[in-house]
């Protein structure tokens, strides 16, 4: 079984409102989605990196390219006969334009190892269910000879799995180990110009029925509108606020001082690589901290919970490398009585799809930003996702069709198209 075509298509799709963090302010959501063709069938992924490298390294043209020059190459010659002839050789050829030869880099045993390793650590839960995926399995141990460009990774990969589930009739949520039909919704509120505005919006999610309002934070706009909020909501309410790295060790006590406000958690006030700050400010104050681009793969994620330096994490597939690593995340905070949420990159319903189905999962105690469609576009390029009404109010359903459940617009793929998509066979 094999991987016959990779499509890169690149779409640009307006935003409902400008949405502010602490890192820029977009107004257009620019997305690469994958289509691949395999002999089993054909599947859509979405990489969740954006425009620009702002919330991480990666970003859309980065992602096309690394795709285009090695991640693409190496998936479509590990999965094909031609690719094995070279006998022990199970390397990757590394299309080189500035070199006449391809260069074979032999990497059975590190990729067997590699496998070996989270095979073990996947044995206990939802993991388990990757072995009936072998093609969407085999994907992350092809693409180890790329470091880092997790996203890249994350929507081939997922792009695999949506076609080999399509082909078995198996759902994601009924793969991944799904334990309810709906999942409690929350949303991510940006920076707005001024606290009325912001509480006019707020105001506006919580009539649709949001069960949790998460407010952007940053220097100059933090205790404010939070209280604002607060007060506004009343104490009961789901309250928690992202700052997407924005602070240094100098405001711990501010960041502290959130305590008064009775938060859920206060996520990655401080810089991905600085664990340590991070478990000062847990420290030092009541609210949980919880991780968001600090958390790359199951080895990150026990690290930092370990040292103190999270006690909620926010699981991100895209921020993962994928699907099923994001699956040994969610087993192994489970397994250490860490509760989990679905983080949010702006997903069209191709990876809000997936989101939706992740977020089904036992450890998925508190509401994610899987958000409706309408929270960000005006139109989604599948069916939209809507949020429910009576007794699922404030909730989506998971889709139960194959695959990630939902059907891509093409004519919607095109019209929104930023360039004629990059095939790959
Ligand atoms: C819903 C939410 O807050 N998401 C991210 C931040 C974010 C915000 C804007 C983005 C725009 C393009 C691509 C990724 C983006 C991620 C977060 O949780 O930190
Ligand atoms: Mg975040």
């Amino acid at each position: 079984t094999g991987i016959e075509r990779i499509e890169l298509h690149r779409v640009e799709v307006p935003l409902v409102r400008p949405f502010e963090t602490s890192f820029g302010r977009e107004t257009v959501r620019e997305v690469l989605l994958v289509r691949v063709v395999t002999d089993a069938g054909e599947g859509w992924g979405e990489c969740v990196a954006g425009r620009d490298p702002f919330y991480s390294g990666e970003y859309v043209a980065g992602a096309a390219s690394v795709i285009e020059r090695y991640l693409g190459p190496a998936l479509l010659r590990r999965h094909t006969a031609a690719f094995e002839e070279h006998g022990h050789m199970t390397g990757v050829l590394i299309d080189d334009p500035s070199r006449s030869a391809g260069v074979w880099v032999d990497d059975r045993e590190q990729h067997a190892a590699g496998a070996d390793r989270r095979a073990a650590a996947a044995a206990g839960g939802a993991a388990a269910s990757i072995a009936s995926v072998p093609l969407a399995a085999s994907v992350a141990s092809t693409l180890a000879f790329v470091a880092g460009h997790r996203m890249a990774k994350a929507a081939l990969e997922a792009a695999v799995l949506d076609a080999e589930l399509r082909a078995q009739g198996r759902s994601m949520g009924e793969a991944f180990g799904a334990v309810r039909e709906w999942v409690d919704c929350g949303v991510s509120v940006g920076i707005a110009p001024t606290v009325d505005e912001l509480l006019d919006e707020v105001s506006g999610y919580v009539e649709q029925g949001y069960r949790r309002i998460k407010l952007k934070i940053k220097p100059g706009w933090d205790l404010i509108p939070v209280g604002a909020v607060r007060e506004m909501l009343g104490r009961d309410a789901m309250l928690q606020v992202d700052a997407n790295t924005a602070y240094t060790a100098d405001d711990i006590p501010l960041l502290a001082s959130l305590d008064a406000f009775e938060l859920l958690l206060i996520e990655q006030p401080f810089a991905e690589e600085d664990l340590a700050t991070h478990v000062r400010l847990a420290e030092a104050c009541e609210t949980p901290v919880c991780l968001d681009e600090s958390i790359l793969d199951v080895t990150t994620a026990v690290d930092a919970i370990d040292r103190g330096a999270t006690s909620i994490v926010n699981i991100k597939p895209g921020r993962m490398g994928g699907y099923l690593e994001a699956l040994r995340v969610h087993d192994a905070c489970r397994a250490l009585d860490v509760p989990v949420w679905c983080g949010g990159m702006l997903e069209t319903g191709v990876g809000r799809a997936a989101n939706v189905a992740l977020a089904a999962l036992p450890g998925f105690l508190l509401p994610g930003d899987t958000s409706a469609s309408s929270r960000y576009f005006a139109e989604d390029l599948t069916e939209p996702f809507e949020l429910g009404s009576g007794e699922h109010r404030g909730q989506l359903r998971v889709p139960d069709a194959p695959g990630t459940g939902v059907t891509v617009r093409d004519d919607l793929v095109r019209a929104w198209a930023t360039a004629a998509p990059a095939v790959l066979t």
